[in-house]
């Protein structure tokens, strides 16, 4: 290999292994590929194109790296702060043993950003936890005892507690910059801010913790999903990569091969002009002996010259190639994040009524089941189905139908809080999570939901119908699975059908 080609093969490899520390860590598979690619550079050649292009990749890079570092830093000390802030606190206690563990698995994955939102979620939940905790001097007097038990109290807002809250409600919200959610949570994200940064009352604290937590779970389900979408395609991209090295490797092997073949050919035919000069007797033999030999040695040259030609061209244009798919990789990258969650936004949306669809119902319920069941928070979910539905399809036909599923869901959101969760489960069936809110609560909402859908004219072909909805309510005990929930929050509404509908029925 020339000096040329050597700096070539060594600008990138450098270039791949910055690469691979950007990707490092995040899955064995990919790590094994770029091993792999690396293994492949050490023995292939290159050329000035080559070079050209990996110089203009490597700043780019090394810049990448350096703006996220600097973003991974500035993330691990405020995620401390907040754990630290915990100190601070009234009525608050944070046990030691779950914050030095909290505190390692920091050091462990602050770096990676894929874990961010989980990492910002436990801490979340450790902030949360110690609320719940109350301080050994002041054990009857918790904030969550205020909160949530004894409704009308509150801690006073004394200069310290505003100050303790702005500066958790500030460093949260600059910590949630950090979280990438899909487009249909964009507005939940942005409202959280604003709630946080608007607050300086220490006793909304909880509730906006809960939102927090809520909200990173879903993070957490994402970009655990976006991930392992993206690896895999980084993976198709580093194998493709893999095999355009591999065959110039072997272009540039067969050129040696090409270059022995003609040595060896050439010393042969002096080898043999010298012998042949050697015994020479006659001058005439001798000199048409040389001009033959010259025209076999020129036309070998030739030969070998349109051989080098052939295969620098192709060489040239794998190179070019390879050059191009690392760009494209690199876009990509960045591309790929936003179309994934656009298709999984897509995906978790119902196109009639721009509702959250089953799907998204399915990934909303279960963390939040789990976050109702471990902080033993009341959850409520309520079916409604719109009633004589068939009837509204047969009598002004299917166009008008729709139009009535996408009022429905409208009057049933002016009638609740941003908190709670309305999805179209399928059909005329429409499903409310309300977390953190009591039967007796749910219920009301529920009425408010019927009233407001029974009063509203919904106008067909110029006339006002009046069209009514049966809800069935149930309350999560805390221990039965979601399908239990379900079925009874379905029994509840299949009896308020049975007993006439346009009515809520609760468990019992
Ligand atoms: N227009 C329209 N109709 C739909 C859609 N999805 C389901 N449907 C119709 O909704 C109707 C539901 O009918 P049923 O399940 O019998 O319920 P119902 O007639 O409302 O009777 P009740 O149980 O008493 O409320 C069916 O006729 C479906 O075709 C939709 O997206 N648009």
């Amino acid at each position: 290999m020339d000096p040329v080609q050597d700096k070539a093969v060594e600008s990138l490899l450098k270039a791949i292994s910055r690469i691979s520390m950007l990707a490092e860590g995040n899955d064995p598979e990919l790590d094994t590929t770029l091993q792999s690619v690396r293994a492949n550079l050490g023995r292939s050649q290159s050329t000035e194109v080559l070079n050209a292009s990996l110089q203009t990749l490597e700043p780019l890079v090394l810049k990448y790296d350096e703006e996220r570092l600097a973003r991974a830093q500035s993330f691990r000390s405020q995620l401390l702060e907040l754990i630290d802030m915990s100190d601070d606190l009234p009525d608050a206690q944070m046990s030691p043993q779950a914050k030095k563990a909290f505190e390692a698995e920091i050091r462990k994955h602050w770096q990676s950003s894929s874990k961010w939102p989980e990492l910002l979620g436990q801490a979340v939940q450790l902030l949360h936890g110690a609320l719940k905790t109350p301080s050994k001097t002041t054990k009857n007097n918790s904030i969550i005892g205020r909160l949530f038990r004894r409704k009308n109290d509150h801690i006073p807002a004394s200069a310290s507690n505003v100050e303790i809250m702005t500066h958790v409600s500030h460093t949260l919200a600059a910590l949630l910059t950090n979280i990438t959610l899909p487009d249909i949570y964009r507005d939940q994200l942005v409202d959280i801010k604003n709630a946080l940064t608007a607050s300086n009352n220490i006793n909304h604290l909880p509730a906006l913790l809960d939102e927090v937590i809520t909200l990173i779970m879903v993070a957490v389900g994402k970009t655990q999903e976006d991930l392992t979408l993206y690896l895999s395609q980084l993976n198709q991209q580093l194998a493709s990569i893999n095999a355009s090295l591999v065959a110039n490797y072997k272009a540039q092997r067969s050129i040696t091969s090409h270059r022995k073949e003609f040595g060896d050919t050439f010393q042969n035919h002096v080898n043999s002009t010298k012998s042949d000069v050697h015994n020479a007797t006659d001058l005439n033999a001798l000199k048409q002996l040389i001009n033959d030999r010259m025209h076999t040695i020129t036309e070998a040259m030739s030969l070998f010259q349109d051989k080098m030609q052939e295969q620098e061209k192709q060489a040239a244009q794998s190179i070019t190639h390879l050059k191009n798919k690392v760009n494209r990789m690199e876009q990509d990258a960045s591309h790929l994040r936003s179309s994934m969650q656009e298709k999984i936004a897509q995906a978790l949306s119902d196109a009639l009524t721009g509702l959250p669809n089953r799907a998204a119902y399915q990934d909303a319920i279960f963390p939040l089941l789990t976050s109702a069941a471990k902080n033993q928070h009341a959850l409520c979910i309520a079916v409604c189905d719109v009633d004589y539905f068939k009837k509204i399809n047969d009598t002004w036909g299917h166009l008008a139908g729709d139009k009535v599923l996408r009022l429905v869901p409208r009057q049933i959101q002016s009638v609740l809080k941003k908190e709670h969760l309305v999805f179209r489960y399928g059909g005329e069936e429409f499903v409310v999570i309300f977390p953190m809110t009591s039967l007796e609560q749910a219920y009301e909402h529920c009425q408010n939901i019927r009233k407001v859908v029974e009063s509203t004219p919904f106008n067909m072909n110029g006339d006002p119908v009046s069209i009514t909805i049966s809800i069935g309510v149930s309350l999560f005990n805390g221990k039965e699975s979601h399908d239990e929930l379900f079925s009874r929050a379905d029994k509840n509404l299949y009896q308020a059908k049975e007993q006439g509908r346009n009515k809520v029925i609760r468990d019992n």
